[in-house]
């Protein structure tokens, strides 16, 4: 039996499609991730989940039983949201404790628990201090631990890093993971980020405009995204898609991209021909500082450059196209006006000019 199970679920406000027949399974135990932009419609599917909105179609069933019409407060859902909402008269060890003295745990069974899930947390050290004094991120980590602490059937985590620093969100996005694999939860985990879903995700769902448009692991949702948009959205910074034509000539297939051209390996000569959009990753590329006159095809302007701690990117120009490549960062790439680059075609991704995958 399945903890979750979304049935051609359709929402919508006004003129707006919120969600659009979207279905989706939650085997128990699993940690579902939901990776979408701003206004993608996760919010929405885990409010219609835990009964906060009506869905205008479609089913939900928790644990097997159909839920579509119950209360939320007859569901068998814990939910963290973005706005937190703690007992602001409650301790921070009262907080967590709260959902599990209404099930009438005992005294002694509570405070192993809360101990466990506040060391995992960081927030040991304010356990008995009041919400008002907490820092945003500290909240956060206390809505966490409050909503793990609850025993339910299906746990929604709508964006629940969000609003923590950049290193404790990348200390705590790895220890989550094991957290909630070890909790056994049947969980929800709705992200914009795409760092986020690469460590928690081997069920990863990209949602765009109200719908579902690829599922798989962050691998190979990285590694095969089906349209464009879904390339540009994971990864970062975003994949280059260049305008790019293909011909096959006597069994061979070739991208001429600009000035230059490369053979297609694994690209029979009966496949596509003719404008494509070529879609490198900045990462994909390898750059050299070396300007090399002999090789001067390869050889790009370097345009501007954004050094981003351990790695730098570069904006390069080759032959009237712009492209960006993500290098490490070395000194040596100081005060550098070309470099040269090198590309691999293994590496490349082939769109047709409406932005489906083709290779
Ligand atoms: N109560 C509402 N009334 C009108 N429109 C709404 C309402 N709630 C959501 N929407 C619209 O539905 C669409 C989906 O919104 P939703 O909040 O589910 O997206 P999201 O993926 O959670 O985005 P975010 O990451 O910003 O939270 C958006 O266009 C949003 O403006």
């Amino acid at each position: 039996m399945n903890a979750l199970e979304i049935r051609n679920l359709t929402k919508r406000y006004g003129k707006t499609t919120a969600l659009n027949d979207v279905s989706l399974v939650v085997p128990k135990g699993d940690l579902v991730v939901l990776l979408g932009p701003t206004g993608a419609g996760k919010t929405t599917l885990q409010r219609l989940v835990a009964g906060l909105e009506t869905p205008d179609q479609g089913q939900i069933m928790i644990n097997g039983e159909d839920v579509t019409g119950l209360q939320p407060n007859q569901r068998a859902v814990s939910m963290v949201f973005e706005s937190l909402a703690l007992y602001p008269n409650l301790t921070a060890y009262e907080n967590i404790a709260h959902p599990l003295r209404t099930q009438g745990m005992e005294a002694r069974e509570i405070e192993a628990k809360v101990k466990e899930l506040s060391e995992i947390l960081h927030v040991s050290h304010i356990l008995d201090r009041k919400p008002a004094s907490f820092s945003g991120g500290e909240k956060q980590r206390i809505a966490i631990g409050r909503a793990l602490a609850k025993p339910a059937g299906i746990y929604l985590l709508d964006e629940p890093l969000s609003s923590l620093d950049a290193v404790l969100r990348s200390q705590l996005r790895a220890e989550l993971k094991r957290l909630l694999s070890a909790s056994g939860h049947s969980i929800i985990f709705a992200t914009p980020d795409f760092t986020e879903a690469l460590a928690l995700g081997d069920n990863v769902n990209v949602m765009m405009g109200g719908q579902i448009v690829q599922s798989g692991t962050a691998n190979e949702l990285y590694s095969a995204p089906s349209t464009t948009e879904i390339a540009q959205f994971v990864g970062n910074p975003p994949i280059n898609l260049l305008p790019a034509q293909i011909q096959c000539t006597s069994g061979k297939t070739e991208v001429q991209v600009s000035n230059l051209r490369f053979g297609l390996p694994g690209v029979g000569d009966d496949a596509f021909t003719g404008d494509v959009l070529l879609g490198i990753r900045p990462e994909d590329i390898g750059v050299s500082v070396v300007g090399n006159t002999q090789n001067s095809e390869k050889n790009a302007h370097v345009v501007d450059m954004e050094p981003l701690g351990n790695r730098t990117t570069l904006m390069l120009e080759l032959g009237g196209i712009s492209f960006s490549a993500s290098v490490e960062t070395e000194d040596d790439l100081e005060a550098v006006s070309s470099v040269t680059v090198d590309l691999d075609p293994n590496r490349f991704h082939l769109f047709s000019t409406e932005g489906k995958r083709l290779h």
